[in-house]
C-alpha cells in the first residue's frame, strides 16, 4: 500500500512539473498592496534596485524603504497614489519553496531577507505629477496624467510576463482615476525595462534641451527617458 501511495505521489509530482515547467509562472494575482505586504514590498524593491548590498546595509535600506513607503502614502488633495503587488499563490510557494530560498532569516548568504516570498513584483502609480512641468504662472499641478515608478520583479520570477501584468493593471487603475495618459522615467541604460515599456505602447517624449523638466532624484550620472502612453478611455 505504501508503495502504491509513493508511486501515486511521484506521478502527482511529475504531473505538477509538467503543468508548471520552469518558464511558466505560478498563478499570479495583481492587486493593491495591503499593510501586511509592506515588508515584502520593501524587500522586492531593494533586492531589485540594489542587488549588490549585503548585511547590514541591505537591512538599513529595507527599513528606509519601509518608512518611505508607509509615510509616502499621504498625497496632496485630489491626488491618488497606490502600490500594486503581483502575488504568487502561497500554496504553490509552500509546496515548492518552503524552508528554502524564500524563507531566509537575517544575514543568510550575506544578505538580509525575512519573508515567505509571496510578493513577486511591485509597481507604484500616482497622479501627483511631481515629474511633469507645472502649468501657468500659478505653477499648478497637471491633472489626468498618471505616473508609474518602482517597477520591479524579483529575479527568479522575471521574464514570465509579471511586469506586463503590473503595467496593464496600473493603466486600468489610471483610467478609473480619470487619467488620459500614463507616464514614467526609464533609465537610459536599462534596455530590458525600455523594451518592456516600448512593447506596452509607451513612446519616448523628447524633452527640449534646457527645459525645466523635473527628474527623479538618483545618482547625478543617471540619465532618463521620459516615456508616455495615451490611455484609451472610451
Ligand atoms: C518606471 C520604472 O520603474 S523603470 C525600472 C525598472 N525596474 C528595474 O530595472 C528593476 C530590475 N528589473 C526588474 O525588476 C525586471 O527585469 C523588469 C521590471 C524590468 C521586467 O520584469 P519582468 O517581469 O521580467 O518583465 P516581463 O516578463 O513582463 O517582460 C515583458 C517584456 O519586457 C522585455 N524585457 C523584460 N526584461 C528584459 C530583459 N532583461 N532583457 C530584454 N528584454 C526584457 C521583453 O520584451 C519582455 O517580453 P518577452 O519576455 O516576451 O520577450
Amino acid at each position: 500500500m505504501f508503495l502504491s501511495l509513493g508511486i501515486g505521489l511521484l506521478c502527482r509530482d511529475s504531473q505538477v512539473a509538467e503543468l508548471f515547467p520552469p518558464t511558466v509562472s505560478p498563478e499570479i494575482v495583481v492587486r493593491e498592496a495591503r499593510i501586511e505586504d509592506s515588508w515584502e514590498v520593501a524587500e522586492t524593491c531593494c533586492s531589485s534596485f540594489f542587488p549588490g548590498y549585503s548585511f547590514p546595509l541591505d537591512f538599513v535600506l529595507r527599513i528606509d524603504r519601509l518608512v518611505a513607503m508607509l509615510s509616502g502614502f499621504s498625497v496632496p488633495p485630489s491626488c491618488r497614489r497606490t502600490c500594486l503587488v503581483a502575488v504568487t499563490s502561497s500554496s504553490f510557494l509552500d509546496a515548492f519553496f518552503f524552508g528554502s530560498e524564500d524563507c531566509k532569516i537575517a544575514g543568510q548568504n550575506g544578505g538580509f531577507i525575512l519573508n515567505k516570498g509571496n510578493v513577486a513584483g511591485i509597481l507604484t502609480v500616482n497622479t501627483v505629477t511631481d515629474f511633469l512641468p507645472r502649468k501657468g504662472p500659478l505653477r499648478r499641478r497637471r491633472t489626468r496624467i498618471a505616473y508609474m515608478s518602482n517597477v520591479a520583479v524579483r529575479e527568479r520570477f522575471r521574464r514570465k510576463g509579471i511586469a506586463k501584468r503590473l503595467v496593464a493593471k496600473a493603466e486600468a487603475l489610471a483610467r478609473t482615476w480619470g487619467c488620459c495618459a500614463i507616464s514614467l522615467h526609464c533609465d537610459l541604460n536599462n534596455p530590458g525595462a525600455s523594451k518592456l515599456y516600448i512593447g506596452q505602447g509607451f513612446k519616448c517624449v523628447i524633452v527640449p534641451e534646457g527645459a525645466n523638466w523635473p527628474q527623479p532624484k538618483t545618482s547625478p550620472n543617471m540619465q532618463f527617458n521620459f516615456m508616455m502612453k495615451l490611455l484609451n478611455t472610451s
